[in-house]
């Protein structure tokens, strides 16, 4: 499509993250905590549509009615970018359908991967030619890990999380358990039984061979002890293979070097408990399907 030519609308899906370490180092004066994380993206997501529109109105459509509201981080994304309409462009409106796919509250970063799709799309869609560090910037103060999917790139988070480095692995498949609780992000982060000692890495040293004891989930015991449903998913995916916590849960993982291993465990899951696989990815899918979409 040549580029003189706007884009009237954009399918994008909008991946899931999994933190492969998470460690916590410290706590600052202001409550917040210094921590280093993998992410590392996979190849399963939302589906968001955007369907730009000239009556200057912005509308949510979604499978989970109960997410249409003000307060979802894709509205919040809009509107965060609509000050950077120009005045030529102010007749410009979206259309967005969200099919949910993501288990929410789980660790996999949902909200925030549909805040930074968001940016992404419009960006395109408004032709706001918004260079990534700004919208990186505009999506900080949407959620800690949303300038992470807006790079799109397999990074190291330190710092408070702002600080991201590249770090590409081998794309290699996930087991995603998904148990049915909901972590209270806040709450643990406040704990006082959260280690907050783990002692930074070198990242010049940093050799990441997997879910080795080199690294670990600082939440995990924490959230192993207070969610049940998270300690049975856990437990059992441990009788095949090392298993982590994802982000402050609850979902919980294990990474196989090929989809048949992953399927041939995911095969024998009790029926009451539910999970998915996906295949790790070191570029986000998001990006992925944009460079095909606009070229
Ligand atoms: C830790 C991660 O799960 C890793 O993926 C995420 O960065 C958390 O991201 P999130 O759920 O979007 O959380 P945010 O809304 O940014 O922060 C929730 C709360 O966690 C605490 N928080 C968060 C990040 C950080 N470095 N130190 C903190 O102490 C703060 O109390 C904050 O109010
Ligand atoms: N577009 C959205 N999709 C999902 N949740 C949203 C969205 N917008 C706002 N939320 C709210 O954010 C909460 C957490 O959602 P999310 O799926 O990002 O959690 P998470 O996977 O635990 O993320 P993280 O790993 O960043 O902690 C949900 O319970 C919901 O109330």
């Amino acid at each position: 499509m040549p580029s003189s030519i706007p884009l009237k609308s954009l399918t994008l899906t909008s991946p899931a993250k999994l933190n492969l370490f998470l460690h916590i180092n410290g706590r600052l004066d202001n409550g917040y905590h210094e921590l280093q994380s993998l992410f590392h993206f996979l190849d399963k997501g939302d589906e968001l549509t955007f369907q730009l529109t000239d009556n200057g109105k912005v509308t949510l459509d979604c499978n989970l009615p109960e997410l249409i509201s003000e307060q979802n981080l894709i509205i919040k994304a809009v509107n965060a970018l609509t000050p950077f309409l120009t005045v030529e462009h102010k007749h410009y409106g979206v259309s967005i359908n969200l099919q949910k796919v993501l288990p929410m509250g789980g660790g996999v970063g949902g909200g925030s991967s549909n805040a930074a799709t968001t940016l992404l799309a419009l960006n395109q869609l408004w032709q706001l030619h918004l260079p990534a560090e700004t919208l990186e910037s505009i999506g900080k103060d949407l959620g800690a890990d949303v300038p992470i999917f807006i790079r799109g790139k397999s990074s190291i988070a330190e710092g408070v999380g702002e600080k991201l480095f590249d770090y590409p692995i081998e794309e290699k498949w996930y087991l995603v358990l998904t148990p049915d609780a909901h972590v209270n992000t806040a709450l643990l982060f406040n704990s006082d039984e959260l280690p907050r000692n783990t002692t930074k890495i070198d990242l010049s040293e940093l050799n990441y061979t997997g879910l080795s004891p080199n690294h670990k989930n600082d939440f995990e015991t924490l959230v192993y002890k207070n969610y049940p449903a998270v300690a049975k998913a856990l437990d059992w995916l441990l009788e095949y293979a090392p298993a982590r916590l994802t982000g402050t849960g609850a979902c919980v993982f294990s990474v196989f070097e090929n989809q048949q291993e992953a399927e041939t465990i995911f095969t024998m899951l009790p029926a009451d408990l539910s999970g998915f696989i996906a295949k790790g990815c070191n570029i986000s899918i998001t990006h992925q399907q944009l460079r095909e979409q606009l070229n």
